[in-house]
């Protein structure tokens, strides 16, 4: 990797990685008193604040601008949402290799492996999916605060949770990629056996059958998942990295 410069530029740090501004502000990390917090959209639906009046943010001494400058590459997170079987998994994982192999600092959180833990106490009602995302959210800014480059691969069937997610971090930060495949596709693949299962009756609330799913309308990229090679789609989540100065062109031409 090219070795990033941290330049200062009156109150403000930057993080320079060739021609490419990498970070923003020093004071980017701060942005938890101006999170976006939407009012319910539904009766019961749940909003969060601090239960407790007396808790008071500590500012880090390190800032994400820092740690960015560590690791070479901005901190950011790629948002797949999809159908399940749409191949959000497949994708995340697949463009994971592609960078970590690059020298990239990332994690994948994965549907089913989060509901095993964090979010173990949480069922498929809308209101249980937007506690699933919120606290998913709320993960995946920590992980890009640390500089990391957070791919999270959940079905996240609603705008209106995906939006929240992208109102708490700054604009750029949160990159939306629709893995578009049909439901007719994701049926006949059935990875797991669960279209099946709900078709039979035996599964409640599943999605694209009888639990809706909201199609982004304004996302950063569309990858034809249900058609196009593996590769092809990886190759396209790489350019929209480069094309937002997320990685250097540099170390990803081939
Ligand atoms: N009712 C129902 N609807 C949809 N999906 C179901 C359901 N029950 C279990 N599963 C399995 O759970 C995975 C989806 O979890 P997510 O956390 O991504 O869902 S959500 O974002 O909160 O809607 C999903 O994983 P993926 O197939 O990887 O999408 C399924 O394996
Ligand atoms: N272009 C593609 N991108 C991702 N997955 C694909 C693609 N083409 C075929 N597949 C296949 O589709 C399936 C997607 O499954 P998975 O990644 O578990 O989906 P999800 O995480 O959305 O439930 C896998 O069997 C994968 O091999």
């Amino acid at each position: 990797m090219n070795k990033p410069q941290l330049i200062e530029t009156g109150e403000h740090l930057e993080l320079r990685l060739g021609d490419i501004e990498l970070g923003g502000s020093a004071d980017r990390s701060r942005n938890f008193e101006k999170a976006k917090r939407s009012s319910p959209m539904f009766p019961g639906q749940r909003v969060h604040r601090p239960v407790s009046n007396h808790i008071v943010w500590h500012d880090a001494t390190i800032k994400r601008v820092q740690r960015e400058a560590l690791n070479g590459h901005r901190g950011v997170i790629l948002w797949f949402t999809g159908l399940s079987g749409s191949g959000k998994s497949t994708l995340a994982h697949a463009v994971e290799e592609e960078l970590h192999h690059r020298g990239c600092r990332t994690f994948v959180l994965d549907g089913d492996n989060v509901r095993h833990g964090l979010c173990a106490d949480l069922g498929f009602s809308a209101q249980d999916r937007q506690e699933n995302i919120r606290r998913i959210g709320e993960m995946a800014k920590m992980f890009m605060e640390a500089g990391t480059i957070v791919l999270t691969a959940f079905i996240s069937p609603y705008c209106a949770d995906r939006e929240r997610v992208r109102g708490i971090v700054e604009p750029g930060d949160f990159i939306e990629i629709y893995c578009d495949t049909p439901i007719e596709i994701c049926e006949l693949r059935d990875v797991k056996g669960l279209y099946k299962k709900a078709r039979a009756g035996q599964l409640a609330e599943f999605t694209g059958i009888t639990s809706p799913y909201e199609a982004p309308e304004n996302c950063e990229l569309t990858v034809d998942t249900g058609t196009e090679e593996l590769d092809v789609c990886v190759q396209q989540v790489i350019d929209k990295m480069i094309q937002n100065g997320i990685i250097n062109v540099v170390n990803f031409s081939y």
